[in-house]
């Protein structure tokens, strides 16, 4: 079934544990992580044009700092599925920006996986999960999670994902810091700190998966790990502040979201990551700061557009 106009809201990602091994001949390091989708979302509008160009426009929080020109990951997006299946229609793609840019939340591979959802219906596509999937495995390695959603476990690059049993709901706080870091720039400082020979395969921590099946905060809260953190802190060290700032507050945990520079923190209850999100406003010591609870679906076609 086609349409001539079809919004998709699609979620942020954070990785409970990411292990890192050392880099593959590709350049890519091979992953072993836990995603978790994030009720902080990106909404992606597209509307139906006669022609085939495909434009962009971004507004919302962090607008200013994302490209409307063809680097943009929803152009890239709707421009792949154009190629591979022949499609003679463009679009107008029309993004509602609220997650972090250049955060370590997914932002841009999210609005990617958006938009392989929202042309698939505009277009009258028929594709199926897998055949989505596959797409967007070649857009980035974490579009294929920003698709599924929930809580997941992500191998290869990071871009094959199979579902993890998770219970309950968790209350994650996050510190949105000035300014982003580039996802390859931390990979390389990575690189930089850790001797390669003595990098061990990636792997995911039992203790994690049974945290998750338990739905205890406080045992969610002891297993996790980000290989990532002590690069990007060694870009970014005053984040060291923030993350202890907001253990000193009460949070379960603190660590740094992906690639960074966004802080996470664990609260017990959402009453608590209420307190811990007004505590961190206050403190000047982040550009902004959100509250949202997990896991969440991915991206999915809501029944009427939001309006702006
Ligand atoms: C680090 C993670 C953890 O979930 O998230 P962010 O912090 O960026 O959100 C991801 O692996 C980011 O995935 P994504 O942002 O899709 O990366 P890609 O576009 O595939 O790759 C961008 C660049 O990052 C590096 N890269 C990415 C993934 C990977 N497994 N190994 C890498 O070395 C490579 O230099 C690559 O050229
Ligand atoms: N739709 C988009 N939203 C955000 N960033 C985008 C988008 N398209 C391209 N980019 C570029 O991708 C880079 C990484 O963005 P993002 O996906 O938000 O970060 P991260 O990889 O840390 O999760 C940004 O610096 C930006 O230049």
């Amino acid at each position: 079934m086609s349409a001539h106009q079809v919004t998709v809201r699609a979620p942020a990602k954070i990785n409970l544990g990411l292990s890192v091994g050392p880099p593959r001949p590709d350049g890519f390091h091979p992953l072993a992580t836990v995603y978790q989708a994030v009720a902080l979302y990106d909404d992606v509008t597209a509307t139906l044009r006669d022609d085939s160009d495909v434009t962009v426009e971004v507004f919302g929080d962090f607008a200013a700092d994302v490209p409307t020109d063809s680097t943009n990951l929803a152009v890239k997006a709707a421009r792949v599925l154009q190629a591979e299946y022949d499609v003679e229609e463009g679009v107008d793609l029309v993004i509602r920006k609220t997650i972090p840019v250049a955060g370590g939340m997914a932002g841009g591979s999210t609005d990617a996986a958006a938009t392989l959802v929202a042309c698939n219906r505009l277009w009258g596509l028929g594709l199926t999960q897998p055949e989505l999937q596959h797409l967007a495995a070649d857009l980035g390695s974490d579009v294929p999670f920003c698709l599924v959603g929930h809580t997941a476990l992500g191998r290869g690059r990071g871009e094959q994902v199979t579902e993890v049993m998770s219970r309950g709901t968790f209350h994650w706080v996050f510190a949105i810091a000035e300014g982003g870091l580039s996802t390859p720039a931390v990979f390389r400082e990575l690189d930089r700190l850790r001797p390669l020979r003595r990098v061990e395969p990636p792997e995911v921590h039992p203790e994690l998966l049974t945290a998750l099946l338990s739905g205890q905060p406080a045992a969610l809260a002891v297993a996790l790990s980000n290989d990532m953190q002590a690069a990007a802190l060694s870009l970014r060290p005053e984040l060291s502040a923030t993350l202890q700032f907001g253990l000193d507050q009460g949070a379960l945990a603190a660590m740094i979201s992906g690639s960074g520079p966004t802080c996470l923190f664990l609260a017990a209850d959402s009453r608590r990551a209420v307190d811990l999100a007004v505590e961190l406003a206050e403190s000047g010591l982040c550009r902004m700061v959100r509250q949202a609870e997990g896991p969440v679906p991915g991206a999915r076609i809501l029944p009427a557009p939001i309006p702006r």
